[in-house]
């Protein structure tokens, strides 16, 4: 059976809910489905806190991040979804249970009465879309990576509209309706309030902030490791968040780096950032655009069909970040690029002007109003509809 409500949020919706009440009409009922990683979860919150005239639920799985995010926010509907990685009889098993969350999911709108779904992509969108395109519902999706998923692919022509994160997606969907309106984040993004950071610091001092993602990289933790010394010697200032997996996490101390296994306030630690080392997740890039920061971007070399790469290198083709292959990389290559550009030869910082113009390049490619625009997509296909009934 579909697990339901979760909890019992707070209604935020309150105020809209006055008002269409006071109007004699009702708010729409909006099934938000996101689910899995922060980079799956924070842009569909975005979206959902700009939907005050939308009435929300949300859609997940029961061991995910939405777990942790969405039950103080919206109710949490949970259905059992994976993705078909593997072979034989596993598949079949995996068949059988996307048939089943499609019934339930279909058993919640109809229940729920809800007029449409936004989801943005992965394991949970097959049984969200399929579901409300079954019963005529509108369905919203978007796709972050440049390279689209394999869900988005293939049921991208079944939406009423797909949103993309970057331009680069549209020649993957040449039968969807595309429309790019980048990727939305967090609100602390959007404000320009200085926040307290994770590491007491010179003012002047060069920051270098490692991050792999919202699950950390290992691979990626062992190579800053050991790049550290010198870049400490260069009086570089490391923050480095490493997820929760890395069992060596704790082995390097020093009075210049600060490690945590996630940090909450990436806005804040991204601004006063010089430099970044990261994966290229959709969510992070899109972040490190907003808050224009160079970066050396190492993608995940298992992430599905690599499409962490064609991230990066929406980023490395306009010359705002340097892509670098993990296998390709040598810790002494890695020591030697960060010193480069921030300047370091042991004695005096002077960040160069190729990590200036970095910045500026990223800063290009920020959509400052993503969350907005994609709020208005789904606002006009849920209206379309309620027009055509
Ligand atoms: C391994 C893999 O397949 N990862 C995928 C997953 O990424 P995943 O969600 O891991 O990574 P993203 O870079 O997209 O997003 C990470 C998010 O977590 C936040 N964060 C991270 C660390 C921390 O300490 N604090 C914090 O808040 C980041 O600021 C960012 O908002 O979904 C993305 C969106 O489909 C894809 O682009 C990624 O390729």
């Amino acid at each position: 059976m579909l697990e339901t409500t979760v909890n019992d949020p707070p209604d935020s919706t309150l105020p809209a809910k006055a008002s269409a009440v006071a109007a004699g009409t009702s708010l729409t009922r909006l099934l938000i489905a996101a689910s899995g990683t922060g980079g799956h979860v924070f842009p569909a919150i975005a979206v959902a806190e700009r939907l005050t005239d939308c009435q929300v639920e949300w859609l997940g799985v029961s061991n995910r991040l939405e777990t942790q995010l969405v039950p103080e926010r919206y109710p949490l509907h949970t259905v059992a979804a994976e993705g078909f990685q593997k072979r034989g009889l596993d598949s079949l098993r995996v068949a059988l249970k996307l048939i089943g969350s499609i019934w339930q999911v279909r058993q919640l709108l109809h229940k729920g009465r809800f007029q449409g779904v936004f989801t943005t992509g992965g394991y949970i969108a097959a049984p969200a879309v399929l579901a409300a395109r079954s019963l005529g519902l509108p369905v919203i999706l978007h796709e972050s990576n440049a390279l689209p998923g394999k869900v988005t692919r293939f049921l991208g022509p079944w939406c009423s509209t797909v949103a993309i994160g970057f331009a680069a997606a549209a020649a993957y969907l040449p039968r969807a309706k595309t429309v790019c309106t980048g990727t939305p984040v967090r609100s602390q993004f959007q404000t320009q309030k200085d926040s307290a950071l994770p590491i007491a610091l010179p003012e002047t001092a060069p920051l270098l902030v490692v991050v792999g993602g919202s699950q950390g990289a290992v691979g990626v933790n062992r190579l800053v490791r050991q790049c550290a010394p010198a870049w400490f010697e260069a009086d570089i200032w490391i923050v480095h968040l490493t997820g929760e997996n890395d069992p060596d996490s704790k082995s390097l101390q020093h009075p210049q780096y600060e490690v945590l296994p996630f940090y909450d306030d990436m806005a804040g630690l991204l601004r006063r950032a010089d430099l970044v080392i990261s994966r290229s997740g959709a969510g992070t890039l899109t972040e490190l655009a907003m808050t224009h920061k160079p970066s050396i971007l190492i993608p995940y070399p298992f992430a599905a069909e690599d499409h962490q790469t064609y991230n990066a290198t929406v980023f490395s083709s306009v010359g705002a970040a340097k892509l670098f292959q993990q296998a390709d990389l040598t810790p002494e290559r890695l020591t030697a690029e960060v010193m480069s550009l921030l300047g370091g030869d042991s004695t005096h910082m002077h960040p160069s002007k190729g990590l200036k113009q970095m910045a500026e390049q990223a800063g290009k490619l920020a959509v400052t109003d993503s969350a907005e625009q994609l709020a208005q997509v789904i606002r006009q296909a849920l209206k379309v509809r309620a027009e055509r009934k």
